[in-house]
């Protein structure tokens, strides 16, 4: 499977991964649209679709691409995403002509990288952030409630959630601002208050709604794939010392919802098809609301890098993989709508920390660092938690046999809190 436009070995993006991002030029040269990752290129699909390519049953005449967010398109489900996937990876392919041999057309639709910037691809109606990786809930447990009991009685029978901030989510490269608030209290002394002194990162990923379900409804768990439309990269960036304070009982709220940063690529389902794998054994044996035909997972490699200020050069500080999450992503879809609460196209729902079981596959500073006893060294500089100027990116790919499907970057950089 090849194509005619270039795309170098190490591309995160060739004919066989073909995410979807909205994007507009640089140059200011027209609005927001939504486009294809190809190689070093952005293939616009409104351009597509003015040249009336997408001639499918489903998506002839179709809007969808005319939209400055993916929404319309993510609400129409499989078969339209199955259409325009075929149409786009036959346009592309290097035996076809239509758009290989229209100098005109490809000047119109093929768009460098460099020219474009990379846009929030969805409207974000709501997000949710799941606690799915057991080694994550085992180590933030023992961190912050002791040894005895670390994993809740709960954790093995649902994946557990909060409801997360939609409006603080930002696109990779958008800067975050260390957030203040309240501390624990020391002895008698009232709470303290500042810019937070545990700034952390959460390596995550997440799943983009498509279709969703009637409010009063539920989503069947062995259909909950048909509502998924693809992944993303997500940094559910945290305050550690906030949230600590204020989580008892109702769970984390402004200790994490000053900021989550999300790639802009959105790899579909269907890219990843190749790179499913069997999930964990589940013990105990869910509820029949949870247990599925067929439990999946995915093979992809994450990891994260640290930039300090005044380094010329990031340093690595964890390598992951998708695969530890315990609960689905079809799990989770089921269990957010059981009770009848509806999703909408769009909406995000985080993995939840993703952590292995080896000290280097750690999703977090509070993790890595067991909250800050014991530093990591980035290059020679030492590091427990965030410091201002730090950027963090998150990479993953996906190896086949002789391409990649990839997720390119999420990355953000701190910015010193407000006076
Ligand atoms: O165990 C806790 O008290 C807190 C855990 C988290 O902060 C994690 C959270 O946001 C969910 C996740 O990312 O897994
Ligand atoms: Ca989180
Ligand atoms: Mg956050």
């Amino acid at each position: 499977m090849k194509s005619f436009v270039e795309v170098p070995p190490e591309s995160h993006f060739p004919l066989q991964n073909l995410p979807y991002g909205v994007f507009e030029p640089v140059d200011g040269d027209g609005g927001p649209r939504i486009g294809v990752a190809i190689g070093e290129h952005v293939l616009d699909l409104s351009a597509i679709a003015v040249a009336g390519l997408f001639d499918g049953p489903i998506l002839t005449g179709s809007d969808c691409f005319f939209q400055p967010s993916m929404n319309v398109f993510l609400g129409m489900g499989r078969p339209a995403w199955k259409e325009a996937r075929a149409t786009i990876q036959k346009l592309l392919s290097v035996d076809e002509p239509t758009l290989r041999d229209n100098a005109s057309l490809r000047e119109k639709s093929l768009w460098p990288m460099s020219k474009v910037r990379m846009l929030l691809p969805i409207v974000i109606g709501d997000y949710t952030d799941f606690f799915s990786s057991m080694h994550h809930a085992k180590n933030c447990g023992t961190i912050f409630r002791g040894p005895e009991n670390p994993i809740p009685q709960n954790w093995f029978h649902l994946p557990i959630a909060y409801h997360g901030r939609a409006s603080s989510i930002v696109i990779s490269g958008t800067d975050v601002v260390r957030p203040r608030g309240q501390g624990h209290p020391s002895g008698n002394s009232p709470p303290s208050f500042g810019p937070s002194q545990k700034l952390d990162f959460e390596l995550e990923m997440a799943a983009v709604v498509g279709p969703g379900n009637k409010l009063g409804e539920s989503i069947d768990v062995d259909k909950a794939a048909d509502h998924i439309f693809g992944l993303v990269l997500m940094n559910d960036w945290s305050a550690r010392d906030i949230q600590a304070w204020e989580y008892v009982p109702l769970g984390p709220f402004l200790g994490k919802s000053f900021g989550t940063t999300i790639s802009p690529w959105i790899v579909t389902l269907e890219a990843l098809e190749p790179f499913s794998c069997d999930a964990p054994k589940q013990e105990p044996h869910p509820l029949p609301y949870l247990e599925e035909k067929i439990s999946r997972n995915y093979d992809i490699p994450l990891e994260v890098w640290i930039k300090p200020a005044k380094h010329q050069h990031p340093s690595i500080v964890t390598k992951s993989n998708f695969k530890n999450l315990y609960w689905t992503l079809t799990q989770q879809v089921a269990h957010h709508t059981i009770n009848g609460c509806n999703l909408r196209p769009g909406d995000l729902l985080g993995t939840g920390t993703i952590s292995g079981s080896e000290d280097e596959s750690l999703g977090c500073l509070l993790e890595l660092s067991w909250n800050g006893k014991k530093p990591l060294f980035l290059n020679g500089t030492e590091r427990r938690f965030l410091e201002d100027g730090d950027e963090v990116t998150f990479t993953a790919c996906c190896k086949g046999n002789g391409y990649s499907v990839g997720f390119g970057t999420c990355s953000g950089r701190v910015l010193p809190a407000v006076p």
